[in-house]
């Protein structure tokens, strides 16, 4: 008799800024496998954020492994895998050997904050934002792609010839599991290459303008695909053989996840930083208020579809700040419990600008401040004000939201590593003002990773196959008068200020 086994799952790769996860989904969008391993997080001088690139490939060898062994799958049942990841995170490496020349520049990472005000000085801002939807910041790929190739002995000249490759974590994970230097593909989607700055928002396509303004030989750059179609196929790993059939960056892929597929639909995915994304349909919308104007996700042939997104740098890392910093906890979740010993934050606001103010307000120079504090203070109220600070930057972002679309938020669906944090989503939905939904499925990343591949392989017949998976798992609904909210409110709005122009 034959192997008549039938692929019945989807695997994806969320590659993230604090770990690596493998995941398997059967069609209805459950869980039946899944592995995760954290990575090093390097901080090599104030303001600057590394990652090894060959730990993050090792881990995505281990994840991959683990997952399949445990829950004993065997490769003929993954129908094809999806890539996701944490997006505009740098890396080059040499073609031949498939060595990175250094680290990976993480996207939080501020040291090319010189070279955006040299542009700025130069008028450049309203030129990018309108060729690349994205305001002149430290965040995006193009400049730490710059900053590597005149840092490393040798390496522009090198990069102009042919020999060095550039990808996002996407990019580089794709060319070595398909054969690095034998043979490898090396290709990214638009939503990843939208990030670097590089590429046009309308062509979608790399900008000799653009390419020529960061200093970017174009020699290194990868292939634009879609976010959902074959990529190729898997020349190593436990699922050897196995077709790629999607990538796209995380926020794009828990949007996806969160089967926002209509105009107007959003999601806010909280993790390292805090990501509000609105689909905004074919047509591409300017930001009047600070928000970037994005892909959101393209399948296949289909027109792209647009997005406008609110980036925070950081709301689960100042959590993970004050465990491994401060030592005030033991583990991330142990701050529900710290905050909950008071009952308000006792005045105290905390804003985390330790990589600058990314949205609405895009200032490098601003850094972490903690304000109103007094003789009363314990870790309690500071435990409350990190927590708090995570849903008032959400609340920053959606009134952008809600000015540059004209659309008033009625709901938020919420998911991502904080959305456990019970305390934190109450609060979210009484700044707002409106209700917090929390979906089933919480991992919405991994998820639309899936589902993109899911889409290009065949394995769903189209997006109405995916909207009925979703359900809700809770809902919060607010419980704060208008009064104490508002000036709540502003009380953060003035701390937000102080945080500026700490950088000279
Ligand atoms: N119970 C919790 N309360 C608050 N934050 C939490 C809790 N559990 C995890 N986190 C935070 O969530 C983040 C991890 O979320 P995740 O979505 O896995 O992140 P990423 O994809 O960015 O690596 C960490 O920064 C961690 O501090
Ligand atoms: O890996 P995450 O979830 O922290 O997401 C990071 C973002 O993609 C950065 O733009």
């Amino acid at each position: 008799m034959t192997n008549t086994i039938s692929p019945q799952y989807l695997g994806a790769l969320d590659q993230g800024t604090t770990s690596t996860r493998f995941m398997v989904f059967a069609r209805a969008g459950n869980v039946v496998a899944s592995a995760q391993k954290e990575h090093r997080q390097i901080y090599p001088n104030p303001g600057w954020v590394e990652h090894d690139p060959l730990e993050i490939l090792r881990n995505t060898h281990f994840v991959i492994a683990e997952a399949m062994d445990d829950a004993g799958l065997k490769p003929v049942e993954i129908a094809s895998v999806g890539i996701t990841n944490q997006r505009e995170t740098t890396v080059v490496w040499d073609r031949q050997t498939g060595a990175p020349i250094y680290n990976a520049i993480v996207w939080q990472d501020t040291r090319v904050a010189d070279a955006v005000a040299l542009l700025v000085k130069d008028g450049g801002q309203d030129r990018f934002r309108k060729q690349t939807g994205l305001p002149l910041s430290t965040y995006f790929s193009g400049l730490k792609i710059a900053w590597i190739l005149d840092h490393v002995e040798g390496a522009r000249g090198r990069a102009e010839k042919g020999e060095l490759l550039f990808g996002n974590i996407d990019a580089f994970l794709l060319w070595n599991l398909t054969g690095g230097a034998h043979g490898g593909i090396h290709a990214t989607d638009v939503t990843n290459a939208g990030r670097t700055q590089l590429m046009n928002l309308d062509t979608l396509a790399w900008d000799a303008e653009l390419l020529s303004a960061l200093n970017v030989p174009a020699a290194m750059l990868p292939e634009i695909r879609s976010s959902s179609e074959h990529y190729g196929d898997l020349s190593t790993t436990r699922l050897k053989g196995t077709p790629v059939c999607a990538m796209l960056g995380d926020q794009h892929a828990a949007l996806v996840g969160q089967t926002c597929f209509e105009p107007g639909e959003l999601k806010n995915t909280y993790g390292t930083g805090c990501f509000l994304l609105m689909n905004t349909g074919t047509e591409k919308v300017e930001s009047t208020s600070g928000l970037l104007t994005t892909l959101g996700y393209k399948f296949g042939k289909a027109a792209p579809v647009y997005a406008l997104e609110g980036s925070i740098a950081v709301t689960g890392s100042l959590v993970q700040w004050l465990r491994d910093n401060l030592g005030l906890i033991g583990k991330s979740e142990d701050i529900e419990a710290l905050a909950m010993t008071v009952p308000d934050n006792g005045g105290v606001f905390f804003v985390p600008a330790f990589s600058g103010l990314y949205a609405p307000w895009w200032r490098d120079s601003a850094r972490g401040t903690i304000c109103g504090l007094t003789r009363y203070a314990n870790k309690g109220h500071i435990a409350r004000a990190v927590l708090e600070s995570t849903a008032l930057q959400t609340r920053d972002v959606v009134e952008a939201m809600e000015s540059d679309s004209g659309i008033a938020l009625k709901q938020l669906r919420t998911d991502g590593g904080m959305v456990v944090n019970e305390t934190l989503m109450q609060f979210q939905a009484d700044i707002l003002n409106v209700p917090v939904v929390r979906p089933k499925m919480r991992e919405t990343t991994a998820l639309g990773a899936a589902y993109a591949a899911g889409l290009a392989c065949g394995f769903y017949k189209d997006t109405t196959d995916l909207v009925q998976n979703w359900a809700i798992d809770k809902t919060w609904n607010p419980a704060l008068d208008e009064t104490a909210r508002e000036r709540h409110y502003a009380k953060w709005k003035k701390a937000i200020t102080r945080s500026f122009d700490w950088e000279d």
